[in-house]
């Protein structure tokens, strides 16, 4: 049974994997070593676990790992319980969903929360369900939200002292993003924090629904009319955590709708990042990366907190790389802006930041207003970089404390993007905009990224052909993990960018590697299956990698044992 100290501790143990993030602060880093720069090369497949079927989609689970058992999750809602030594599967739990449900990006789930003996995840219909970790039979399940409204659950849920907290998905249906907190055990609501201003947030104390304030100021101040209503905001990729202030946080996506034109104002707290005290669901501090979002830049990147030495003083610092391609550094413990610069190579939007990291706009390149166009339909279009998909989209970075680096699966491409007018009805889809992803080089889009968090130097990358759309990981053996659609599963160096190895998995990446010890040795795994937003709405993108096969498999990798033994010696 998963402890809440087996969660707490997750980042120094390293005979389990018990939050999503290999640790709640999601740095993706682990201490393992026997796996490094001399030995890697003798790795093999141990086992490989087909999740079966014609039903295929991206497959962007992050496996968990406890007491010999490895749980995972596969598109249209579903989660495998396998033998992690032998690779035979325990059982099988598949939600039956309805026909009318509407993710936006892809029919993907990226993982389950362990706590006590249940393994918890979200659906596509915006339910919770909590299966018996030895059974996979339903313990409890928990509606979150309407699924005809346009909500959908794609994160995996993290465990905090016994809640079991997540966020939604929906910003393209014009749905209110929240986060919330349910009893891990029972799935009784504790708490529910609306991300767009005006809303009220409620607390459950004995089972009674009370008020518990509005989030941010009173409805309208930074949304003009009724927008506010229908806000978006999402918090789809859900959170992260850090002990040490005792802050939960969560990025928040795009503004509903796209067309920036109808809703003048910042529109709080939508491409933001928001640290939420977990004990209270109140908003402790907020960072704004895009206000009045115009381009779907949607912030939900996942905020990493980290710590670093500067003039003798310990930094309490917090990292994200935002889609709409800066990389930001902010004091963790009030939010202040620290430094932010611009990960990918050119920027079209803004010209900086200003020193409390707000961007600076180029105006030109926001799509232009359908109403002062001569058909009053069609806004002027305009070529934006990087294309809504993002400098950086869900895909994980990692961070490594041996090297003081982040590792950023980035991407290089443009959009057309134009506005059009829009209005909201239930459960369709609400962007008043149209666009088309274009690549900006002839051989590569993907580049991952090595970045001092200190300066933003660039300290190397890796230029690759297809986007980047799988998670990153970082090792004590000096290792970066993460693979590509073209299907490879891939390790450098984490000094100098040099790969070390690589190996063909038969579909694309677009999961985030793990790796633990079981018995004395190191195992990686990672899950292979082509898809996610890319194949759906990469645009001209989408055309050139048209010949990426889709699948289903977990590949899980180790050492023969004779190598073990040396590098232990
Ligand atoms: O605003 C939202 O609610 C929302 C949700 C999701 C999702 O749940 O996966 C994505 C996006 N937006 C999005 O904008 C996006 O680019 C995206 C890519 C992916 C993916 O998994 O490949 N999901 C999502
Ligand atoms: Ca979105």
């Amino acid at each position: 049974n998963v402890t809440d100290k087996d969660i707490q501790n997750d980042q120094a143990t390293t005979d389990d994997i018990v939050s999503y993030g290999m640790g709640l602060r999601a740095q993706r880093y682990s201490p393992l070593s026997a796996i490094n720069k001399d030995t890697i090369e003798e790795i093999r497949p141990v086992w490989a676990f087909s999740l079966g079927g014609e039903k295929q989609r991206g497959q962007e689970s992050q496996p968990m790992v406890k007491d010999g058992v490895m749980y995972v999750t596969g598109s249209y809602s579903r989660v495998w319980a396998i033998n992690a030594m032998t690779g035979e599967e325990l059982w099988q739990y598949e939600a039956r969903l309805p026909d009318g449900i509407m993710p936006c990006c892809d029919v993907i789930n990226r993982g389950v929360a362990l706590y006590d003996n249940l393994v918890i995840f979200g659906t596509l219909d915006a339910k919770l369900v909590a299966l018996d970790k030895d059974t996979g039979k339903t313990v409890w399940k928990k509606k979150v939200e309407d699924y005809k409204a346009g909500y959908s659950i794609t994160a995996a849920p993290i465990i905090i002292d016994g809640m079991v907290i997540t966020g939604n998905s929906g910003g393209e249906f014009g749905v209110v993003g929240k986060v919330y907190a349910f009893d891990a055990k029972t799935g009784k609501q504790i708490w529910v924090r609306p991300t767009v201003e005006g809303h009220m947030g409620y607390m459950w104390k004995e089972g009674k629904k009370t008020e518990n304030g509005i989030s941010g100021g009173a409805p309208g101040e930074t949304w003009p009319a009724d927008l506010w209503k229908t806000g978006g905001a999402a918090t789809w990729l859900g959170g992260t955590y850090d002990a040490d202030t005792g802050l939960l946080f969560f990025g928040t996506g795009n503004p509903s709708p796209w067309n920036s034109h109808l809703r003048p104002g910042d529109n709080y707290f939508s491409s933001s990042r928001l640290a939420i005290n977990p004990k209270t669901g109140k908003i402790v501090w907020h960072f704004q990366t895009t206000p009045h979002d115009g381009w779907d830049f949607d912030g939900v990147n996942e905020l990493i907190s980290f710590d670093y030495q500067e003039s003798g003083k310990t930094v309490k610092a917090a990292a994200t790389a935002d889609r709409n391609g800066f990389f930001y550094v902010l004091n963790r413990e009030d939010g202040d802006f620290i430094r932010g610069f611009p990960f990918v190579d050119k920027l079209t939007w803004a010209k900086g930041l200003d020193k409390n990291g707000r961007p600076i706009y180029i105006e030109e390149t926001r799509p232009g207003n359908p109403s002062l166009s001569d058909d009053g339909k069609k806004g002027a279009m305009v070529v934006a970089r990087p294309a809504f998909l993002g400098g950086k989209n869900w895909m994980p970075m990692a961070y490594s404390p041996d090297t003081g680096l982040f590792y950023v699966p980035s991407n290089e491409w443009e959009m057309d993007i134009w506005n059009e007018t829009t209005s909201y009805k239930k459960g369709a889809a609400y962007l008043g905009a149209g666009f088309t992803i274009k690549s900006v080089n002839e051989d590569y889009i993907g580049v991952l990224r090595a970045i001092d968090p200190k300066t933003g130097e660039e300290v190397w990358r890796y230029n690759n052909f297809a986007p980047l759309w799988g998670g990153v990981m970082t090792t004590g053996g000096g290792l970066v993990w993460t693979g590509n659609p073209e299907g490879y599963l891939m390790a450098f160096d984490d000094k100098t960018g040099e790969m070390v190895y690589k190996f063909q998995t038969g579909s694309g990446i677009v999961g985030s590697p793990v790796t633990w010890e079981m018995e004395g040795e190191q195992y990686v795994s990672v899950l292979s299956g082509w898809g996610g937003a890319v194949p759906l709405w990469g645009g001209e993108v989408a055309k050139r990698i048209k010949h990426l096969n889709q699948g289903g498999t977990v590949w899980t990798f180790k050492l023969p044992k004779r190598y073990e033994q040396v590098a232990k010696n």
